[in-house]
This record gives structure tokens, C-alpha cells and sequence, in this order.
């Protein structure tokens, strides 16, 4: 399988896919663990999380899957959310938390 179908599938085999550095328990990353601070504050407990340092070919194929240059990556139901800016602005506007609980 290609990187490009492997993350495909992930996305849409889980609800909630957050691509990072590291894991929620040990983010590797400031950025990265902002977004699971995020997703804690709207009350999703488990997600499913993709640690990109563990993978190279996953660390450049999300940046491909879908043309955002950086991680943290959200997904829910399969489309893009954002990186970890774009969370906290849906967050604090209260819809990540529709989004999340649709
Ligand atoms: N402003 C970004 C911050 C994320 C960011 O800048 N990530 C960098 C540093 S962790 C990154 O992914 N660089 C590419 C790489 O490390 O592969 C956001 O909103 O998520
Ligand atoms: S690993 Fe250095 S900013 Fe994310």
C-alpha cells in the first residue's frame, strides 16, 4: 500500500485522526500537544493518533494527502480540519466542538 492509501484509509476508518509528533501521552512537540490539549478540552478522550516521527514516508505523505506543509494534522469523518492554529480558532469560535460531537 502507498503512503497516499494508507493514510486514506486511516482517515476513514477512524472518526477523529490527529497526525503528530510524538504521542498524546509524550508529544514530541509544542505544537502537537496543543492539539491534544484541544481535542481533551472538547472532550474526545480517544482519538486515534499517528505518530509521523515513527514514519518518514507518513511524515511527508500527509503533508501531500492533503497540501498543508506542517503537523499537527486534524481529521474528522475523513476531511482536513486543520493544523493546530486552525484548531484553537474553531475551538475558541465553538465549532470544532460541533464538529467533534456531530
Ligand atoms: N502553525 C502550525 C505549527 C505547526 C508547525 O509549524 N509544524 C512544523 C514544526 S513541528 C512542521 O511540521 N514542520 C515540518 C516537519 O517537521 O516535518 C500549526 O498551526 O499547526
Ligand atoms: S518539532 Fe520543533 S517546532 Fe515542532
Amino acid at each position: 500500500m502507498s503512503a497516499q492509501e494508507h493514510i486514506h484509509q486511516t482517515v476513514t476508518n477512524h472518526k477523529v485522526v490527529l497526525y503528530m509528533k510524538g504521542t498524546p501521552t509524550f508529544p514530541q512537540c509544542g505544537f502537537s500537544s496543543n492539539a491534544v490539549q484541544i481535542l481533551k478540552a472538547c472532550g474526545v478522550a480517544d482519538f486515534k493518533a499517528v505518530n509521523v516521527l515513527e514514519d518518514p514516508e507518513i511524515r511527508q505523505g500527509i503533508k501531500d494527502y492533503a497540501n498543508w506543509p506542517t503537523i499537527p494534522q486534524l481529521y474528522v469523518g475523513g476531511e482536513f480540519v486543520g493544523g493546530s492554529d486552525i484548531m484553537r480558532e474553531l475551538y475558541e469560535s465553538g465549532e470544532l466542538q460541533k464538529m467533534l460531537s456531530a
